[in-house]
């Protein structure tokens, strides 16, 4: 509830007793941490191989670092700083300072009594610390195994949204705009409901995609609560040509959520963009370590191209080749600006990365996938349901943007007046079930 006269509102937190926020601190943060120290347990065998004694040694300095991690979560500690000498340490270090001179009368920040985003993402840099301490763990995944099962038991799918995607391609230049729009705006759902398949909302149990994507939009619709897809529409129309040879020059930013599945339907999204040549250029934004479970990393991004390409399914291989070229040409870019693993809001982003903020702006259409990229947007507070998108972003406009999200935590805007009431006598667990989604659109083709 937006306490009258306070702006912004307050930040979800695990100090509220009960609240999503605090079951989630409580209970999935620990469950999340000890499958990373299964998982170094699972792969010793593999570090003695290639590492000898020193990998072993390595790996049981890390489980000892990541138990001593989950018992200070357990036990409500103070925050500490980081100390691995890493290209964030010093930006992480310097956030980390401010919110502990924010706090009230010297209280330490701590787990239960901080913000929850603050929390959450500082847990998941702490995993990379006792990582980065006991090389050669610094570029093990802890969580690759659920990721790349994802996109392993999504494979019926993905072959029906590849066969899709190049039927599409091959009675492209035959459609009109209303044919186009209508396939684009199906691609841009089936990439708001990959959101759906996130491995840190279910702490990392399985839940890959097992129905035709395509077929199950119908029925999903009415899920949709907020849908601005018209605006997304006009928006990337509006961008088309006005260069000099009247050529489209449309660049569309995608800053990614999960792996698996879900990143398979970005990349088709993505695709469809550029073949009916509503965008030159896409520049796809991931993490630069393993985060919140199932976030894409580099390695994933590349190693799901070549998963696809190497399938032995003639329209995912040809939807991979095809991929596997975009980046080699350039029309897809794949970055990491270590932002993306901060903890800030991204109302901070124009201050605390400022290189980042005005690459941004040089976008047509920034999409935003998932709930964490919605908490950081909306500054993960305890808004109005009805307060404005626009309000809610704080000033956090680099270029026209699109929230693609399913709903895995208590925050959401820019619903009419009494949806919320409704929705929670209908399903009190609405906001973090993952059964209902927004595409919530701001930027100038919004209507007023
Ligand atoms: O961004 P995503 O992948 O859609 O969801 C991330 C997430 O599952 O992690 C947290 C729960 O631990 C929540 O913030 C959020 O629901
Ligand atoms: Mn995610």
């Amino acid at each position: 509830m937006e306490v009258e006269g306070t702006f912004p509102p307050l930040s979800l937190s695990a100090k509220f007793e009960g609240s999503f926020a605090y079951l989630t601190v409580r209970d999935r943060l620990p469950t999340i941490l000890t499958k990373v120290v299964d998982s170094l347990h699972r792969n010793k065998d593999s570090f003695f191989k290639e590492y000898g004694k020193e990998g072993i040694q390595a790996e049981k300095r890390a489980i000892s670092f990541l138990s001593k991690l989950r018992n200070e979560l357990q036990t409500d500690k103070p925050v500490l700083l980081l100390t691995d000498n890493a290209e964030d340490t010093e930006a992480w270090n310097e956030y980390m300072g401010r919110q502990q001179d924010l706090m009230e009368d010297g209280q330490p920040v701590s787990w239960f009594k901080s913000s929850w985003l603050y929390m959450e993402c500082y847990m998941y840099r702490r995993i990379q610390e006792a990582l980065n301490m006991n090389p050669p763990m610094s570029n093990f995944d802890g969580f690759k195994e659920g990721k790349t099962q994802s996109f392993f038991e999504s494979q019926q799918a993905i072959k029906c949204l590849c066969t899709y995607l190049q039927e599409l391609i091959t009675n492209m230049e035959n459609m009109t705009e209303m044919q186009l729009r209508e396939n684009f705006l199906k691609l841009l759902q089936v990439s708001l409901w990959g959101n759906k398949c996130d491995l840190s909302i279910s702490a990392g149990q399985d839940n890959s995609q097992r129905s035709s994507p395509i077929d199950s939009l119908p029925d999903l619709q009415r899920f949709i609560l907020v849908d601005d897809s018209n605006m997304v529409w006009s928006t990337l129309v509006a961008a088309q040509g006005s260069g000099s040879a009247g050529k489209k020059h449309a660049r569309v930013d995608i800053v990614l959520d999960n792996a698996g599945f879900e990143l398979v339907t970005d990349l088709v999204l993505a695709d469809f963009l550029v073949s009916a040549g509503l965008a030159k250029q896409i520049r796809f934004h991931g993490k630069s370590f393993p985060w919140f479970v199932s976030d894409v990393t580099k390695q994933d991004f590349e190693w799901t191209i070549m998963q696809t390409m190497a399938a032995n399914h003639k329209w995912m291989s040809a939807s991979g080749a095809q991929w596997k070229h975009f980046m080699k040409d350039g029309t897809w870019s794949y970055h990491d600006h270590p932002f993306w693993t901060m903890p800030h809001e991204f109302c901070d982003m124009a201050l605390d990365a400022a290189d980042l903020y005005s690459t941004l702006q040089g976008s047509d259409l920034i999409l935003f996938k998932g709930d964490l990229n919605y908490r950081k947007l909306t500054g993960d507070r305890k808004w109005e349901h009805t307060v404005l998108f626009d309000r809610a972003l704080r000033g956090f406009q680099p270029a026209p943007l699109c929230s693609l999200r399913t709903l895995k935590a208590d925050v959401q805007v820019g619903l009419q007046p009494g949806q919320a009431e409704k929705l929670n006598s209908q399903d009190p667990h609405w906001m973090t079930n993952a059964k209902y989604a927004v595409v919530q659109f701001s930027g100038p083709h919004r209507e007023r």
